[in-house]
C-alpha cells in the first residue's frame, strides 16, 4: 500500500490503539478508491401533450438527472482528504455513496474498492465511522452518558470496561467537552442542552471513540468557531498521522485549516475538478490560467471559481466542464487514475487484508454480544423514560384528570333501566380514551426516535430486536401503572359495582387495551415515513376499528362483508369483555315506573348480542391482537433497516 506514513506505524497508549477497536484490527490500514461513480435521481417532469387545436393534456414523465458524473478518487492510509466545492456540487452525495448510506431514492453506479476488493456494506460499517451532517441524539442523556453508551456498543469485545471509560475521558478532553460532560444534550424546544458547536464536537467524538481505520465526516466543522474548527480538523489530522484514512467534506475552511489537509478533492457540478496534494491544487489552477491571488484563502478561491454565478449559468457550466476535462487529462488526473487502478487488484502478499476479510466472514456487523447490546440499550431506554419527571407528572395528571372527568359525568350510577345506557357509554369511553391517549402518545414520541435508531443500527451498534425489546420493556411499567390508575378512579367514581374480582378483571382488560393501542401506535409509526404521515394515518385507521367495537353499531347488525374488521378491533373484544364483566352477575334491575326493558344483566347482554360471549375468549383475542400488532410494528421497523 502506498501512502503509509512513518507516523502511520506509531502507537499510542490509548485503549483503542493497537487493539481491535472498531475495524476489527487496530493496525488495519485501508485504501479506499472509487471509479466512474454516477448517481441519478428520478424526478417527474411535466410535459404538455397537444390533443386538439385547443386542448392540451399535461402528463408527468419520469426523467433521470445525473447528480454525480463519473467521479473518480482515492484516499490512502495516513491521508486526510478534504472534499470541497460550492453548495450543491455533490459532496454529500459522494459521501453517501462511499458510505452506502441514504441512497434509497437514487440510482448509483460505479466501482468502490477497499484494499483491492469490492466494498461490502456490512464490512464497511464494521471498519469505518461516519460523522453525518445532522446531529441525532437522545437529548435526555448527558454528553458523558452518550459517549459511554457508544463505547459500550461500538468497541471490541476484548476491551475492558476500565479501558472504555478511559477512552471516553480521553476523547472528552481531546475535543474540549470537559465543561459540558455532565450536561444533558438537550431536546429542541423542551430541554435546553449543550450548544450547537458542542453538539458537533460530540457527534465527532462518538465516531472518533472507536479509532476506526477509515473515517468519513460530512461537514464536521460547520457551526464551529474558527478555533474549534481547527481543533476538530487537528484531531482528524492526528488520526491520519496514525495511519487512518480520513475523508471529510468541508464547507469553508480557513487558510490555517486548509494548510492541515494532505489532499483535496474539488468538486463542481457533480464532477471532479481536482484531486491531489493540497499544494498541487495551486499549481494546477495556475496552469489552466486561474492563479490564486496572493494572500487569498485558497479554499475560498477554489470554491468561488467552481461556483455557478447567478445570471452566468451557461458560461460557468462551460468553464467548469473545461476545467474538469483538463484535470482528467492532466498529470495529477493520470496519477489518480493509476492509484485507482492499483487499488483494483487485491495485494495478497502485501499489507494484510484481514480486517475486511474478518468482517466479511463474521457476517455480523455488531461489536457487542446480544446480551451486552440488550443491557445497554435497556439502560438508555430506562433513562429516556425516567429522565423527564415533568413529563411523567404531566402524563399521570392527564390520566387522573380524564378519569375524574369521566367519574363526575357518570357519577355513581345505580342499576336502573335508565342507567344501562350510561354504564355502557362509560365503559366504551374507557376504551376510547385508552386508545387515543396511547396511539397518539406513542406516535408523537416514537417517530422522533426512529431516525436515531436507524443511524445507530446502521452504525452496527445493536440489532433491531434488541432495540424493540428493550424499548418495550422499559416502557411497560408506565403502560401498566397509568391504565391501572385510570381504572381505579373511573371504576369507583362511576360506581360500576360488583366485587373485587370484577374490578381487577376490568383493570386487566383496560391495561391490555392500553398496550394494544401502544402497539398499534408503534405499528403506524414504523410504517410511516415521518411524524406527519403517522398522524395523518392514525385517525382513519382507528375510527373503523372503533365503529365496529359494538357501541355505535349493534353487534348483530354488522354487514357480513365487513365482519372481519371486528376481528382486528380491540374495541370489539374489550367492549364485550367489559360488558359481560359488568352485567353477567346483575340479577335484577329495578323497573322504571311500569317499564321493565331489562329485568336483569342477562337481558342487557342479550339486547347487545353478547349473550353467548365469554370473557376468557375475549381476553385471549386481546392477547393475540397485542402480539399481532407488536409483531407488525417490529416487522415495519425491520423493513426500515434494509438498505439497498
Ligand atoms: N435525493 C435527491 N433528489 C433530488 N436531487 C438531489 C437528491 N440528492 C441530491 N440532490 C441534488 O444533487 C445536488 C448535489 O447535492 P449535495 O447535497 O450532494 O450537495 P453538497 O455539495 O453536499 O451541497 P451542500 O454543501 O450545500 O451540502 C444538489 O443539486 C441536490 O439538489
Amino acid at each position: 500500500m502506498n501512502g503509509q506514513t512513518e507516523a502511520a506505524n506509531g502507537r499510542s497508549s490509548s485503549p483503542c490503539e493497537g487493539s481491535s477497536s472498531s475495524g476489527g484490527d487496530g493496525d488495519g490500514q485501508l485504501t479506499y478508491s472509487w471509479r466512474d461513480v454516477n448517481v441519478y435521481v428520478t424526478r417527474k417532469e411535466k410535459t404538455s401533450v397537444r390533443l386538439t387545436k385547443l386542448a392540451c393534456r399535461s402528463s408527468e414523465k419520469p426523467q433521470e438527472r445525473r447528480i454525480l458524473n463519473n467521479v473518480n478518487g482515492v484516499c490512502r492510509p495516513g491521508e486526510l482528504l478534504a472534499v470541497m466545492g460550492a453548495s450543491g456540487a455533490g459532496k454529500t452525495t459522494l459521501l453517501n455513496v462511499l458510505t452506502h448510506r441514504n441512497n434509497d431514492k437514487v440510482r448509483v453506479t460505479g466501482d468502490l474498492h477497499v484494499n483491492g476488493r469490492p466494498v461490502h456494506p456490512d464490512s464497511l460499517t464494521s471498519l469505518s465511522a461516519y460523522v453525518q451532517q445532522d446531529d441525532l441524539f437522545i437529548g435526555l442523556l448527558t454528553v458523558r452518558e452518550q459517549l459511554i453508551f457508544q463505547a459500550m456498543l461500538r468497541m471490541d469485545r476484548d476491551i475492558t470496561l476500565e479501558q472504555r471509560v478511559m477512552r471516553v475521558e480521553e476523547v472528552i478532553m481531546e475535543l474540549g467537552l470537559t465543561k459540558c460532560a455532565f450536561t444533558k444534550i438537550g431536546v429542541p424546544g423542551r430541554i435546553k442542552g449543550i450548544s450547537g458547536g458542542e453538539m458537533k464536537r460530540l457527534a465527532f467524538a462518538c465516531e472518533v471513540l472507536t479509532n476506526p481505520p477509515l473515517m468519513f465526516c460530512d461537514e464536521p466543522t460547520s457551526g464551529l468557531d474558527s478555533f474549534m474548527a481547527q481543533a476538530v480538523v487537528g484531531v482528524m489530522k492526528m488520526m491520519a498521522e496514525r495511519g487512518k484514512t480520513i475523508i471529510a467534506t468541508i464547507h469553508q475552511p480557513s487558510s490555517e485549516v486548509y494548510a492541515m489537509f494532505d489532499r483535496v478533492l474539488l468538486m463542481a457540478e457533480g464532477r471532479v475538478a481536482f484531486l491531489g496534494d493540497a499544494d498541487a491544487a495551486y499549481l494546477f489552477f495556475s496552469r489552466v490560467g486561474l492563479p490564486c491571488p496572493p494572500n487569498y484563502n485558497p479554499a475560498d478561491f477554489f470554491i468561488s471559481t467552481l461556483a455557478i454565478q447567478p445570471g452566468k449559468d451557461e458560461a460557468c457550466r462551460a468553464a467548469i466542464a473545461t476545467l474538469c476535462d483538463e484535470f482528467a487529462s492532466s498529470h495529477d488526473g493520470q496519477m489518480v487514475a493509476q492509484a485507482i487502478e492499483d487499488n483494483m487488484v487485491a495485494d495478497e502478499s502485501g499489507f494484510p487484508y484481514s480486517p475486511l476479510e474478518e468482517a466479511r466472514v463474521r457476517r455480523s456487523p455488531y461489536r457487542a454480544r446480544w446480551l451486552t447490546q440488550f443491557r445497554w440499550v435497556m439502560w438508555r431506554s430506562w433513562l429516556e423514560v425516567t429522565r423527564e419527571p415533568t413529563l411523567i407528572k404531566v402524563r399521570f395528571f392527564q390520566v387522573f384528570l380524564i378519569a375524574v372527568l369521566l367519574g363526575i359525568i357518570y357519577f355513581q350510577q345505580t342499576p336502573s333501566q335508565d342507567s344501562v345506557t350510561n354504564i355502557n357509554g362509560a365503559i366504551f369511553l374507557l376504551l376510547t380514551n385508552m386508545t387515543f391517549q396511547n396511539v397518539f402518545g406513542v406516535i408523537n414520541t416514537f417517530c422522533v426516535q426512529v431516525p436515531v435508531f436507524l443511524r445507530e443500527h446502521l452504525n452496527g451498534m445493536y440489532r433491531t430486536d434488541v432495540y424493540f425489546l428493550a424499548k418495550t420493556l422499559a416502557e411497560l411499567p408506565f403502560y401498566i401503572a397509568l391504565p391501572f390508575m385510570f381504572s381505579i378512579i373511573a371504576y369507583y367514581m362511576v360506581g360500576f359495582g360488583g366485587n373485587i374480582v370484577n374490578f381487577f378483571t376490568c383493570a386487566a382488560i383496560v391495561v391490555l387495551v392500553a398496550n394494544i393501542s401502544t402497539s398499534f401506535g408503534y405499528m403506524i409509526s414504523c410504517v410511516s415515513r415521518n411524524l406527519n404521515m403517522a398522524l395523518a394515518l392514525a385517525v382513519p385507521l382507528v375510527i373503523p376499528l372503533m365503529l365496529f367495537g359494538g357501541f355505535f353499531l349493534n353487534n348483530g347488525s354488522t354487514p357480513d362483508w365487513l365482519a372481519w374488521v371486528r376481528y382486528a378491533s380491540w374495541f370489539s373484544y374489550g367492549n364485550e369483555a367489559l360488558l359481560i364483566n359488568q352485567w353477567r352477575s346483575v340479577e335484577s334491575i329495578p323497573a322504571s315506573g311500569n317499564r321493565t326493558r331489562f329485568p336483569n344483566g342477562e337481558a342487557v347482554l342479550r339486547f347487545l348480542n353478547y349473550q353467548d360471549g365469554s370473557i376468557g375468549v375475549d381476553v385471549c383475542c386481546l392477547c393475540l391482537l397485542l402480539i399481532l400488532y407488536r409483531t407488525l410494528a417490529f416487522l415495519g421497523l425491520l423493513s426500515k433497516t434494509f438498505r439497498r
